[in-house]
């Protein structure tokens, strides 16, 4: 560290290790390191590893911290369950942070005039010996939409009515996470109230609604909508050359004819809704990209094997040259970039709807769990820029073949998927406005920057 750095702030980014929580931790370092302030990033070994290689640029202006943990199983994920609680013993191995970053709050503190600790609201018990320094303030990164926290928080003051505010008709949290993950939830939630403020990834002009009803519980304390965090311009090739072969597959297809199928990462289907996905796709007669994995494990790298989804016979003959079937870690951002890709057919994970929308691609929503299903309402309901394949009150039944043939259809070649398409387009160049330089979310990034640098 450079010697003046005494007179400095540095920023400190702590998050849960998952995939969707660890890269927009790493946007968010980025967006704060381009601004000359010395960035900290905490995680286990494996998180860290993780969260580097599937980063799409360079990450050498980060200083990254990988702590070891205890050795925790890492089962496969189960089909039968719609939660990931496959998961649960690397959260819980995570805990074991709390020490290590103690003692790193520790030397910072020592160091610099001030350190912004921002923490991973699910990871708030680890944070908390923050209280202990001074000169350390904290402020909680909620990775999920404002629509989903805002309902989170209204759901725990127990449905107060609102004066002049209409919610959307969204499911309540309980039955979109695990009774085990509710427990987890709590206890991370005792931890909250020690907050200097709330930091959301998303933008006034995608949730203004929701994010002053935010600001209206948050009683007094900042809520920053800063995002979105994802990145609107990515290169074809990733940071080492590489360049994953559907790319030059989609340069050859007609502009917006090609919808793209991914669940991200912590979803696995069960083999007959494989087969009914397959079967769907196939009759549609669409263009597609199909990223077909297994969910993570906790540990993307304890060496087993991930399991090989079976397709329908001939399936992947039938469909050449109409489909790809991805079986490896995709380029997403750059798929929903391509001009050939006309839709997104998802979970509606937070990162997976901001990168659509930041791109102007209409979705088909298939919500798994957690924030999804809100998410899901957001951009149906709400923003109108995407139809729903399956509801969140059917999510115990099988979706049939004829069901995902008839939404990607209507997405993809009805006036009705046109006119979502446009409007997806619209609410695209309105978030790009609201980045550029004057806009909304570029102002309000400039102004938490000169808060924690004040
Ligand atoms: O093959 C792949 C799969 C996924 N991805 C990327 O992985 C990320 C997945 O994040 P999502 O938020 O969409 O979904 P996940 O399910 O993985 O995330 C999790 O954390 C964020 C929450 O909002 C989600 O509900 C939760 O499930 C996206 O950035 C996506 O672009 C790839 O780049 N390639
Ligand atoms: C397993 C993790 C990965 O992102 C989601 C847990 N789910 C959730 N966690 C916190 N708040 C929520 N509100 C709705 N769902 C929520």
């Amino acid at each position: 560290m450079a010697l003046n750095d005494e007179t400095k702030v540095v920023v400190l980014l702590l998050p849960f290790p998952v995939q969707g929580h660890l890269n927009p931790f790493l946007q968010l370092s980025h967006l704060i390191a381009a601004q000359n302030i010395a960035v900290h990033y905490v995680g286990t070994v494996t998180h860290i590893r993780q969260a580097k290689l599937r980063y799409h640029n360079a990450t050498s202006n980060i200083h990254f911290h990988a702590f070891e943990v205890p050795p925790y199983v890492s089962p496969p994920p189960n089909p039968e369950d719609d939660f990931p609680s496959h998961l649960i013993p690397s959260f819980e191995a995570s805990a074991h942070l709390r020490e290590p970053v103690g003692k790193l709050l520790q030397s910072l503190s020592s160091q610099a005039k001030r350190v912004v600790l921002i923490n991973d609201s699910l990871m708030a018990s680890v944070a908390q010996d923050a209280a202990n320094f001074s000169n350390v303030e904290r402020y909680c990164f909620q990775v999920f939409s404002a629509l989903n926290t805002a309902g989170d928080f209204w759901e725990q003051m127990g449905k107060p009515p609102l004066a002049d505010f209409h919610f959307p008709d969204i499911p309540s949290l309980q039955g979109c996470i695990s009774a085990q993950f509710t427990d987890f939830l709590t206890a991370q939630n005792e931890f909250r109230k020690f907050n200097n403020g709330d930091i959301y990834n998303t933008s006034r002009v995608i949730e203004g609604p929701y994010v002053e009803l935010l600001e209206r519980f948050n009683g007094g304390k900042e809520v920053w909508a800063l995002g979105p965090f994802t990145p609107l311009a990515v290169e074809k090739k990733d940071s080492i050359g590489f360049s994953h072969p559907c790319m030059e597959w989609l340069d050859k297809q007609e502009p917006s004819s090609v919808i793209y199928v991914s669940f991200g990462t912590t979803t696995a289907l069960r083999d007959e809704q494989i087969q009914e996905l397959a079967t769907g796709l196939e009759q549609s007669k669409q263009k597609f990209i199909w990223v077909l994995r297994d969910a993570d494990k906790g540990d993307i790298f304890d060496g087993s094997e991930a399991k090989r989804y079976e397709l329908p016979e001939g399936f992947e003959e039938r469909v050449e040259g109409m489909g790809l079937v991805v079986r490896d870690w995709a380029p997403q951002m750059e798929i929903l970039s391509h001009s050939s890709t006309g839709g997104f057919m998802s979970h509606c994970g937070w990162n997976s709807c901001l990168e659509s929308l930041t791109r102007g691609v209409p979705m088909a929503t298939w919500a798994m769990h957690s924030d999804q299903p809100r998410n899901a309402v957001l951009v149906t309901d709400v923003l109108k820029v995407g139809l729903i394949v399956k509801d969140w009150e059917q999510r115990k039944s099988l979706v049939s073949a004829s069901v995902i043939e008839n939404a990607v259809r209507r997405l993809m070649e009805t006036k009705e998927g046109d006119e979502i398409r446009k409007r997806a387009v619209k609410l695209k160049d309105e978030i790009h406005r609201s980045m550029d330089e004057g806009g909304v979310s570029r102002m309000e990034m400039a102004s938490f920057i000169a808060h924690i640098s004040r």
